[in-house]
């Protein structure tokens, strides 16, 4: 039995699309299903605590990055695979762990019920798939979320570019600040920080390759430190960041461990997976192998 659980909202209508695309393909194909519906934030999780007791072995998402962070935090160290069919606007962890855009080639993937084991960010109180950004692009995340062009550039099927407008919007009061740093153990201080990305996988706001080196499976998580520039060469540095080719600017640091705090004088904003979360300090471990997924 497969169970789904579809956000028929994610990518502004998308997930209601690509839902009934594989409806068809599961009725077709006689292939036995539970379909449970996303009603709004947080109900993804109650719909897995649901579904859990009753002895699945894959719960498939049809939805973007927000709901399968949802799910995922309810997966982490459970005997049940995560299967995920993209149907989000940005869909950066699925591209990073190489499903299928198409749902339907998806959906052949989960069938043949490859397992893999992915290491997830741990953030005390919640897991994080694939970036956890603070500074800049939390004050981002909060500002899309907000946003009435996100609903707009994803009926122009163009979702990535609403991170493009809350960058330009964000920048136009944000302010760089200090930011003490320690790694596994090891303090630093860097001066006038837009961002520091904490990355268990390269990519995130719709495809930013912020860490090309992070791995979902390596152990490890990686940071990207941009700081100590002007706002105009940090805006020279976003496109590149897309292709991330920004590895080799001066004042962008990359750092590896296992462990990371991250404080500043002022609290700063966090988002984890694109969703705005919390503000500084953090903490965050990377768990490896925490999380199955098909
Ligand atoms: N029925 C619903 N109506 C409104 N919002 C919902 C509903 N169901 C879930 N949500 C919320 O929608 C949020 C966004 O969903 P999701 O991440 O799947 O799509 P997206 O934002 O379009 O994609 P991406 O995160 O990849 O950019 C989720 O965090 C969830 O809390």
């Amino acid at each position: 039995m497969f169970a789904f659980i579809i956000n028929k909202t994610s990518g502004n209508g998308k997930g209601h699309r690509v839902w009934k695309r594989v409806e068809k393909i599961l009725e077709q194909e006689d292939l036995p299903f539970v379909a449970r519906f996303t009603e709004g934030p947080q109900h993804a999780q109650e719909i897995v605590k649901d579904l859990s007791r009753k002895n699945l072995k894959t719960i498939i998402v049809v939805g973007g990055d927000g709901t399968i962070h949802e799910v995922a935090n309810e997966l982490a160290y459970k005997n049940i695979s995560l299967g995920i069919i993209p149907a989000g606007s940005g869909n950066d962890f699925a591209r990073c762990i190489g499903v299928p855009m198409n749902p339907l080639k998806a959906l052949e993937r989960i069938i043949a019920n490859e397992k893999k084991q992915v290491d997830l960010l741990h953030l005390g109180h919640q897991y994080c798939l694939t970036v956890t950004g603070i500074g800049l692009d939390g004050q981002i995340a909060k500002n899309v979320n907000d946003g009435a062009y996100k609903k707009f550039f994803n009926q122009l099927r163009l979702g990535g570019l609403s991170y493009v407008v809350s960058l330009l919007e964000t920048l136009r009061d944000y302010k760089p600040t200090n930011v003490q740093i320690t790694i596994d153990g090891v303090d630093m201080t860097f001066s006038n920080v837009w961002l520091v990305a904490v990355a268990n996988a390269p990519n995130y706001g719709g495809g930013i390759t912020i860490c090309p080196d992070a791995s979902y499976n390596d152990g490890f998580l990686n940071l990207c430190i941009v700081h100590g520039i002007k706002k105009w060469e940090l805006l020279r540095l976003f496109p590149k960041a897309y292709r991330g080719k920004h590895t080799t600017e001066k004042n962008v640091t990359f750092l590896q461990g296992k462990e990371v705090q991250v404080s500043s004088g002022n609290s700063i904003m966090v988002h984890s997976d694109g969703e705005q979360m919390t503000v500084s300090p953090i903490h965050i471990r990377i768990k490896k192998d925490a999380l199955q997924v098909v």
